[in-house]
């Protein structure tokens, strides 16, 4: 069942650019054709380069004329909320009046570019707007090029272009959230805090819902058969064609018996179905009179808690949680479904951030284990070289991981994880050959299943991130940019036979920053990780979260991202120059989260 992207048949979030004027008469007719073609490059430029989910090129909306007072800023609004815009530009060539041009609805994020040219009072307008913006407690991002330009020039600057783009980014990740739910599948996992689902958080920050399901309607839905009887014939046949089982760990007495592990199979395949069902619906089920159970929980993400309760029991979720978060399966290459290991929630806001900001597949990790170099040598023999010099972190899952992961595709002839429609069919069985599905340790997983045992291949430049909920300041944000390493064989067989082997691992390495309180070394990066989980995206996306986060107001406690990348509301440089990042934490606390 393709599924178009989750949740947006009404279609996505659009980008609204406002080009607004001076509006006496002559300044009118001097600037307005200038102003609106500036407008219209802006459109181009976001639309042919950022991407929806789905592939499909970001849409935006130029009004139709430029705004020169409150009757057309009105009017603008109006069409945009028809419209289904989530984000705003503003585009300004010379001097207007920002009270009575200003958008002043605080939920859309909103950038304005002011053209550098000296002919007019550009850069006049656009202190006096963001200074009414930061006056009503509505911050916006300020885009001024450093050069200026010539009057007749409708390029827009490099300078200008990268905020442009690292805003669009942030803008649609924070407008494809809102309105959409959460789905918790189970509850609490061992006792993981995670896992314990603050819906205040999603409401005012995220503006997304919170709908639970417990995990028995799992069982209903597998013992009556309710999920698509072909597309399971479909899947169980791709499972037993390419997914390689790998050696079973247990001791002899507790080896399930190959019938048993079959029908294991089974069962996990038709937990995959039915949980992606919960989370977007599926309207096959109704043609078989299940109308309730076609509908779905309008989810982005969801989260199956699994042990103890389900994995005591029943085969563990692996597999689902595996090939849900990967960008392909069965039927193909897609878009990943968020799913997050035992229901900890906030790996999935933090794998929600990172997916919608790159539209690629995201590891879900347990942040397992700091290797010093000398406690390497100790145990191997090996002296760790190169990037993994100063130490390596070993992430690893309990149990799956998105097989993306494997870092099997390519980009440039580099390992990479990609948006689902750059991946080709020789990259999924790349990624399919690099894992093995072996048996489940039965002291830990008592009702069976198979995990993914993979090694992600070094060299990819990565960011490892966690939305953590601190009582007192309420959510923040840390991340660290870094790569993927790679250890001799022999190595890594050493320390990844001391942990669970059967698992997925990643050997990450965080760009270190000497002197800084925390990323001088990388124990200090461990010693500092805010929860026992980590999600991990392709790319050094570290300056494009910082912007989020400060979109939804959430403030940002670590960070390796040079100060030069950073990019938030102009007000942020009111609460202090000095020290970005205790003024990040004072801004957000003022302004207070998005949805109030
Ligand atoms: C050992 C437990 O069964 C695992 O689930 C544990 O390693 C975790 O993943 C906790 O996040
Ligand atoms: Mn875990």
């Amino acid at each position: 069942m393709a599924d178009k992207a989750h949740r947006y048949e009404n279609g996505f979030p659009k980008i609204g650019i406002r080009p607004i004027i001076d509006r006496r008469k002559l300044v009118k007719a001097a600037t307005k054709d200038m102003t609106m073609e500036l407008a219209r490059a802006a459109a181009k430029l976001l639309s042919e380069t950022l991407r929806y989910p789905d592939g499909s090129p970001a849409e935006c909306v130029v009004n139709d004329v430029c705004i020169s007072g409150f009757k057309e800023a009105s009017q603008c609004a109006d069409r945009f909320a028809k419209e289904g815009v989530g984000v705003i530009v503003t585009v300004a060539s010379g001097w207007c009046y920002p009270l009575e041009t200003m958008e002043t609805n605080a939920q859309l994020p909103h950038a304005v570019w002011g053209f550098n040219g000296t002919e007019r009072p550009g850069a006049v307008y656009m202190g006096a707007l963001h200074a009414a913006h930061n006056q009503k407690g509505l911050p916006i991002f300020k885009i001024y090029g450093k050069h200026v330009q010539d009057l007749d020039d409708r390029s827009i600057p490099e300078d200008v272009q990268a905020k442009l783009l690292q805003f669009g980014r942030a803008g649609l990740a924070a407008a494809l959230l809102r309105g959409k739910s959460y789905l918790s599948i189970g509850s609490v996992s061992m006792g993981i805090a995670g896992c314990i689902v603050d819906d205040s958080f999603y409401q005012r920050y995220l503006g997304m819902k919170n709908a639970y399901v417990d995990m028995t309607e799992v069982t209903r839905r597998i013992e009556r058969g309710i999920y698509d009887e072909k597309e399971f014939r479909i899947a169980l046949a791709w499972v037993k064609e390419k997914c390689r089982i790998g050696p079973d760990p247990n001791p002899a007495e507790l080896v399930i018996p190959d019938e048993k592990k079959e029908r294991n199979w089974e069962t996990v395949v038709k937990m995959a179905l039915i949980v992606r069902d919960l989370m977007i619906g599926n309207p096959k089920l109704a043609e078989r009179g299940y109308e309730e159970e076609a509908y779905g929980y309008n989810a982005i993400a969801s989260g199956f808690q699994g042990q103890r309760e389900w994995t005591d029991h029943f085969p563990s979720a692996d597999f689902l949680e595996a090939v849900l978060n990967s960008s392909f399966d069965w039927n193909g290459v897609r878009e990943p479904y968020i799913v997050a290991t035992e229901n900890d929630n906030l790996n999935a806001v933090t794998m929600l951030f990172q997916h919608y900001l790159t539209n690629t597949a995201q590891i879900f990790a347990d942040v397992r284990t700091y290797w010093s170099p000398e406690a390497v040598e100790r145990v191997t023999g090996h002296r760790l070289e190169g990037r993994a010099a100063g130490g390596i972190l070993h992430l690893i899952n309990s149990g799956p991981a998105a097989l993306d992961g494997t870092g099997e595709m390519m980009r440039d002839g580099q390992p990479a994880m990609k948006p689902h429609w750059e991946i080709g069919e020789e990259e999924v069985e790349r990624c399919l050959a690099a894992t093995s599905w072996r048996p489940t340790y039965m002291d830990q997983f008592a009702g069976g299943g198979h995990s993914t045992d993979y090694l992600t291949k070094g060299g990819m430049p990565v960011t490892m991130a966690r939305v953590n909920l601190v009582e007192g300041i309420g959510p923040v944000l840390q991340l660290a940019e870094g790569y993927t390493v790679e250890l001799p064989e022999d190595v890594h067989a050493k320390l990844d036979e001391r942990t669970t082997p059967t698992w997925p691992t990643t050997w990450f390495v965080p760009n270190l920053v000497p002197g800084d309180p925390v990323f001088d070394d990388a124990y200090s990066v461990m010693e500092a990780w805010g929860s026992n989980h980590c999600v991990v995206s392709y790319g050094h996306i570290g300056a494009d979260l910082i912007t989020l986060a400060s979109i939804l107001r959430i403030p940002v406690n670590m960070h390796n991202v040079g100060s030069k990348r950073l990019f938030r509301p102009s007000a942020w440089s009111a609460f202090g120059t000095k020290d970005a990042e205790s003024a990040d934490f004072r801004a957000c606390a003022a302004y207070g989260p998005l949805y109030g």
